[in-house]
């Protein structure tokens, strides 16, 4: 139809900053910046925002972009000598113009191909030589999905850890429940890592919360009261990446797909 915005398209954005926006026929949308690969809008087909940014967030190189889904590689968090979250979120990705085939074929228009390999000053902070593709899918009911390939270039192995670091946008934080990691031990970051196990119910906040959950389950719900929105979140494939598990990498690549998905809930 003429006058219908394509389903992708690269324009520049804040700061003059390049980003990819796609679009689905029936209205949802995401955008990605390619410094950090780095998604900082998720709107479904009502054009509401579902992803967390801040209005302090800083599109300036070197900074991370703060919100929406930093991509945090080759660490998480702080649990390695490089600096917090690794650096592949304070990186310019190119577009990636000849990825490898996808195992599935998919019949999706919006998505996009990005490619990360370090540079001169890359491998002197972390010396290992690899290739970083992500494809960012939004699929026709505006779920969003994330595929990481990491592929090492030269042969040998190495170790890394991997988080999409995702912010959702909530209403009041005291209406949210997160269900699906009950039960699970936990490192608490507010008390120096140490480690406990949750007593069982859903996860709900009346203070600060910054845990590292272990063992985490392919497939967890955020449940917004006042927004009657719940957030599903999971991983696909048999691949089941945990933020605390170390990766290692054979001459071979690894390859992880989360799928972001929007439901309604009408009986909340
Ligand atoms: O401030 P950064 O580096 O973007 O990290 C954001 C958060 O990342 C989390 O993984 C940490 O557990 C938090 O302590 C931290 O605040």
């Amino acid at each position: 139809m003429s006058g219908e915005k394509p389903p992708v398209e690269i324009c520049k954005g804040v700061n003059g900053l390049e980003k990819v926006v796609l679009r689905e026929v029936r209205g949802s949308s995401a955008e990605v910046y390619l410094y950090g690969g780095h998604v900082t809008s998720w709107k479904n087909d009502h054009g509401e925002e579902l992803l967390f940014l801040s209005t302090k967030a800083i599109f300036k190189p070197p900074k991370a972009i703060r919100g929406g889904i930093p991509i945090c590689f080759p660490q998480f968090g702080s649990h390695g000598n490089l600096e917090q979250h690794g650096f592949a979120r304070n990186r310019l990705w190119s577009i990636d113009t000849d990825p490898p085939p996808f195992p599935t074929v998919s019949s999706n228009k919006a998505f996009v191909d990005l490619i990360f390999k370090p540079s001169e000053d890359d491998l002197k902070i972390w010396p290992h030589s690899y290739e970083f593709r992500l494809r960012i899918t939004l699929g026709p009911g505006g779920d969003l999905m994330l595929t990481s390939r990491i592929r090492n270039t030269d042969g040998k192995p190495f170790s890394f850890t991997f988080a999409y670091h995702t912010y959702f946008s909530v209403s009041d934080i005291s209406e949210v429940r997160v269900e699906g990691l009950e039960t699970l031990d936990y490192l608490d970051n507010l008390k120096a890592k140490e480690r406990f196990t949750e007593q069982g119910d859903a996860i709900t906040f009346e203070s600060e919360v910054d845990k590292i959950y272990l063992g985490t389950p392919s497939k967890i719900a955020i449940l917004d009261h006042e927004k009657k929105r719940t957030f599903w979140y999971g991983i696909l494939g048999r691949r089941r990446p945990n933020p605390w598990r170390i990766l290692e990498m054979m001459n071979t690549s690894i390859c992880c797909v989360w799928r972001l998905q929007l439901l309604r809930s009408p009986s909340l």
